[in-house]
């Protein structure tokens, strides 16, 4: 479990309490600014709160030892330009920094994020020399060669196309199903009704819903917190957000 508690980042995040599961899909939704980001950073221990806790089964985040923070907590930023112009290959390797195992290991570990992310034909190539989409991708796979317990991503889907958008979907759907714990920043409300066990709705650094989509994005909040007066339409699961 991952839990967050009182946290508080002055002007960013305040009193945000929290608790996430292993083995389920959490979205993390919100206007620009709302303080997504600010809580996933905090969740994975890159951003000391002013105020309050964030525990890793029950453990305070800051008494972990960073290697073994980042070999249990696979973080991907907001995606940004990349000044390394590495290998897709080497950067997908250097996912396996913090593990001490043997180069057969690591290797395999990043051949299953290259096939996982659809990579194998650029595994080669330059970062510098990938589309945006591409690019995004191959940070995913960085993340998934980790192998982490918990793989926190901010706006994953933001850069892929609807093709590679479901079948990261699906992967990461397929991990929580063997124990790992997902959370996402998105935008995408429909994504977040259709594909999350649990949402968060953050707004001008508050936490103002948290449960299962139907209830966290209902009408109500959608119109509280978007300003937008919209309608759910279609079956769960398959749901579109009529503006
Ligand atoms: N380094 C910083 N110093 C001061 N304020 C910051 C800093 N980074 C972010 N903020 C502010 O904190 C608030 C929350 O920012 P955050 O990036 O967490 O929002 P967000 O919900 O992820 O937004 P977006 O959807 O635009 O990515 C914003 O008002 C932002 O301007």
């Amino acid at each position: 479990m991952l839990e967050a508690l009182g946290l508080t980042i002055p002007h960013r995040l305040h009193e945000v309490t929290t608790q996430l599961r292993a083995g389920t899909v959490t979205a993390i939704v919100g206007p620009n600014g709302a303080g997504k980001s600010t809580m996933l950073a905090a969740l994975a221990g890159l951003h000391a709160p002013t105020t309050g806790t964030v525990t890793l089964d029950g453990q305070p985040l800051a008494q972990l030892v960073r290697q073994e923070r980042a070999r249990r907590i696979g973080y991907l930023p907001q995606a940004g330009e990349v000044a390394w112009n590495l290998s897709v290959r080497t950067l997908v390797g250097l996912g396996r920094l913090p593990h001490r195992t043997s180069a057969a290991e690591n290797a395999e570990a990043v051949k299953q994020a290259i096939a996982a992310m659809q990579l194998e034909p650029l595994a080669e190539r330059a970062l510098a020399t990938l589309s945006g989409g591409e690019r995004a991708r191959a940070l995913l796979a960085r993340v998934l060669a980790t192998e982490p317990h918990w793989i926190l991503a901010d706006e994953p889907l933001a850069a892929l196309d609807l093709a590679h958008q479901q079948a990261l979907i699906r992967r990461l759907r397929a991990l929580a199903q063997e124990g790992t714990g997902v959370v996402l920043v998105v935008h995408d409300l429909a994504l977040a009704m259709n594909h999350a066990d649990h949402v968060i709705v953050l707004d001008s650094g508050k936490l103002i819903a948290q449960g299962p989509p139907q209830e966290a994005l209902s009408e109500h909040f959608v119109a509280q917190v978007w300003n937008l007066k919209a309608r759910w339409l279609g079956e769960t699961g398959h749901r579109a957000l009529a503006l």
